[in-house]
């Protein structure tokens, strides 16, 4: 078996020209959707993802505010713009790029965002309502790995999923929604003994530990699906996953790449966030009950 890749790129295009003319329709009612991005300090990453974010919004026809500042910025500051985007009618989503420097709290200033703008879907009432499957915004790479299932025809309801990673970001919710598709799912982390005994038993294995190349054909299960969440660097500097492709090609039966998997699904997931808030916005407006 040869495995089938799974092409984040293509499919993150298709959402994004969905978003487009979502943005259109609001245009002509008058609203431009705004997403406010907040870069605290001079990680390189971050700076880089925060540009393709922006990019994205203009090319999309959405509004994008920068606001930056640098790593010795205090907490009680942060909270103060979060405070004020909060109150900013022309801003329906607010984004606080992660990680923050050390002296923030990143708790405390996810909790500061009004939930009905919080487009990461970090904030606590975000997770409560995704956890009881209620209405919420979802967070972006859970969110683009489920798309990206159902993209290519693959349903979880009864298939075994193994998750390797358990932040809050990408393991532990991609947990919960895989349950709500009716999957069996299981949690594995840093501290699991004997990893390989787990992942051999997945039929959709989801690795977020951030391990350059760690899971090699050793853990897949013949036939599984392989999504690949990790951004690492190989011993030449180049960026690769946690999986390692080559070894695991013959034995997986659909693999995401790492560049142009999952990743660029992050980025498109946040725009639809966005002109879905901003929809959420006109209804209100017009007294129709949304989230
Ligand atoms: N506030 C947030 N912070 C962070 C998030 C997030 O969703 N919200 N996720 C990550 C970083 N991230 C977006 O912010 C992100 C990471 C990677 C990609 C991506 O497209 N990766 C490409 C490769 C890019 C490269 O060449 O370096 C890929 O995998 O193809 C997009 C967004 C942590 N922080
Ligand atoms: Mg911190």
């Amino acid at each position: 078996m040869t495995a089938k890749t799974i092409d984040g790129k293509a499919v993150s295009l298709k959402i994004k020209e969905q978003v487009k003319t979502r943005v259109e329709k609001l245009k002509e009612q008058g609203i431009v959707p705004g997403l406010a991005v907040v870069l605290v300090g001079e990680d390189s990453a971050s700076h880089t993802y925060v540009k393709n974010k922006k990019k994205t919004c203009e090319s999309l026809g959405m509004r994008s505010d920068l606001h930056q500042f640098p790593d010795t910025l205090e907490e009680a500051e942060l909270l103060s713009v979060i405070d004020d985007l909060n109150k900013d009618p022309d801003i329906h989503g607010i984004l606080v790029q992660l990680p923050l420097p050390k002296q923030i709290d990143e708790f405390k200033v996810i909790q500061a965002i009004d939930p009905s703008k919080d487009v990461d879907g970090f904030h606590p009432v975000s997770v409560g309502n995704m956890v009881i499957g209620k209405e919420a915004f979802l967070p972006c790479t859970p969110h683009g790995i489920m798309k990206l299932l159902e993209h290519y025809g693959i349903n979880p309801a009864g298939k075994h999923t193994v998750v390797i990673g358990r932040s809050n970001i990408v393991g532990k919710p991609i947990g919960q929604l895989m349950l709500q598709q009716d999957a069996t799912v299981t949690y594995c982390h840093s501290k699991t003994a004997d990893l390989a005994s787990f992942t051999r038993q997945a039929d959709i294995l989801v690795s977020a530990i951030g391990k350059a190349k760690l899971i090699d054909h050793s853990f897949v299960k013949p036939g599984a699906v392989v999504i690949d969440v990790g951004m690492n660097r190989d011993e030449n500097g180049k960026l690769c996953g946690d999986v390692d492709l080559a070894d695991v090609q013959e034995t997986a039966s659909f693999l995401t790449p790492v560049p142009g998997g999952v990743g660029p699904m992050t980025i498109a997931m946040l725009m639809e966030n966005t002109v879905q808030s901003a929809e959420n916005g006109l209804l209100k407006d017009k007294n129709i009950e949304t989230m």
